[in-house]
């Protein structure tokens, strides 16, 4: 069954004065949705601050609440979870929408498989045109049944085998959700679950795994390799989980504090795990006026308050090896480009075409309708920046909330007003960015949509 998306919300924003101040940035998605995900198949209360509050973890609270667990809100980003035990998810009556989060669906894919029950996913247009071939391979060899009207698309039932068959697992790309999902099969999987990642992603999975008290060992090769064995069918303990802001939401701000003249800007409490922080490594190298302080650890996690000031940014190659600590992060980076002197190229980017919308075609219709020259590879972008006049387009979100907010951004530093055709994508992930902003002086107008 589809999810009804919200009618469409046009938006424009306007050339903001410099943005100063100290702001908090919305829990990070990605530590979100694993720690409700993990405090439902643990034993007992486990207690979440600080949790993302947006339309794509609520999904995954309402999926686990179907599953069994009780998932309740008790304050401002404060969640308790009372988990059901690693094999104990019960079948749910209806059909599980994920709505528009790949995230949600693709975890829960790997939590769920492995349960000796059925269920049935869903989820929005877009979500339903997201491959999902990438982890239900693995699932599959797991002995995992997966019955897809289309091929390896949403809607499709997953009906777990009486017992999972424990593998060792080479991940074919660098997918962090393909590694976690497999990850989370194996809890419920006697025996040892074995991932080999030739290329290293996001850690929190093994982080909150340790946290939980799972039996996990990670071992660091010579040539970079990095293995992750779990033995399943051990009991998780419930965890009090504080989860710090997210970089990807704080991208935006940071590339707004160094686009627009006079700013000066400090996010406290983000998420540096470095496998996070490409991004910040590339503005840095691009020119960016960007201090780290009160580095801390909150929840196991590396955390600090980014500063930021207005800069005059230069473009740069940004390698290809840095794009899995980056690669929510390109719509925004893309927008700083254009504001940069020079050429920014972003080489080995193809995963790009596989979120929310094709990203690449999204970024180069978006800029290329605000004045600024842009070369789109099948895995590439280009972007050339310093136009003397960005702005003044009109811009399809395509229901992705990072090319809405990018676009919002490339209209508060240019110098001619930008229209986004829908913002209510934003809500999925940082329902609190227009509010933020404007706090800060941006302008921003409900506008007419553009005619089709
Ligand atoms: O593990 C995660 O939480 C995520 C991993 C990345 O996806 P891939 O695993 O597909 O690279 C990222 O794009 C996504 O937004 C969140
Ligand atoms: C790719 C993203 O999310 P998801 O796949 O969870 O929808 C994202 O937030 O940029």
């Amino acid at each position: 069954m589809p999810s009804a998306a919200p009618p469409p919300a046009a938006l424009t924003a306007r050339t903001a004065g410099p943005l100063r101040g100290r702001v908090r940035v919305p829990g990070d998605k990605s530590i979100s949705h694993r720690a409700l995900m993990l405090g439902a198949v643990a034993i007992g209360e486990t207690t979440i601050e600080g949790l993302l509050e947006g339309a794509d973890t609520q999904a995954t609270a309402a999926a686990l609440r179907a599953f069994g667990a009780s998932v309740t809100r008790t304050g401002a980003g404060i969640w308790k979870v009372r988990g059901v035990g690693v094999g104990g998810f019960l079948e749910p009556e209806d059909v599980i929408d994920y709505g528009n989060s790949g995230t949600g669906a693709r975890l829960a894919l790997g939590l769920v498989g492995s349960q000796a029950i059925s269920a049935t996913f869903g989820g929005d247009a877009s979500l339903r045109n997201r491959p999902m071939g990438r982890v239900l391979d693995p699932l599959r060899r797991m002995g995992v049944q997966v019955l897809a009207r289309s091929k390896d698309r949403l809607p499709l039932t997953l009906k777990g085998p009486d017992i999972t068959l424990p593998i060792e697992y080479r991940v074919p790309v660098p997918s962090a959700r393909v590694k976690s999902a497999v990850l989370f099969a194996g809890l419920n999987t006697p025996g040892v679950t074995t991932i080999i990642e030739p290329t290293p992603t996001r850690d929190h999975t093994e982080r909150l795994l340790q946290a939980f008290g799972a039996a996990i060992e990670i071992e660091l090769g010579a040539d970079g390799e990095r293995v992750v064995r779990l033995e399943g069918r051990r009991d998780l303990k419930p965890q009090q989980v504080a989860i710090p802001g997210d970089p990807s939401s704080a991208a935006f701000l940071i590339v707004a504090a160094l686009l627009i003249e006079g700013s000066e800007l400090t996010i406290e409490a983000v998420l540096l795990n470095p496998m996070r922080t490409g991004l910040i490594e590339t503005l840095i190298e691009m020119g960016g006026d960007i201090e780290i302080g009160n580095r801390r650890t909150i929840g196991g996690e590396a955390v600090g308050d980014i500063h930021v000031r207005a800069s005059r940014l230069r473009g740069v190659v940004v390698p290809a090896e840095r794009a899995p600590s980056m690669i929510d992060e390109y719509p925004a980076l893309a927008i700083a480009a254009a504001f940069a002197e020079g050429i920014t190229v972003m080489d080995g980017i193809g995963e790009l075409r596989l979120k929310e919308s094709d990203r690449l075609a999204s970024l180069a219709a978006g800029l290329g309708a605000n004045g600024v020259t842009v070369e789109e590879g099948p895995e590439s972008l280009a972007v050339t920046g310093g136009a003397v006049r960005i702005g003044g387009g009109d811009v399809a979100t395509r229901r992705d909330h990072r090319i809405g907010i990018s676009f919002l951004v490339l209209g508060l530093a240019g110098q001619a007003p930008v229209t986004i055709d829908d913002a209510t994508p934003i809500d999925i992930h940082f329902p609190e960015f227009q509010a933020l902003m404007s706090g800060l002086g941006a302008h921003f107008e409900r506008a007419e949509p553009a005619a089709a």
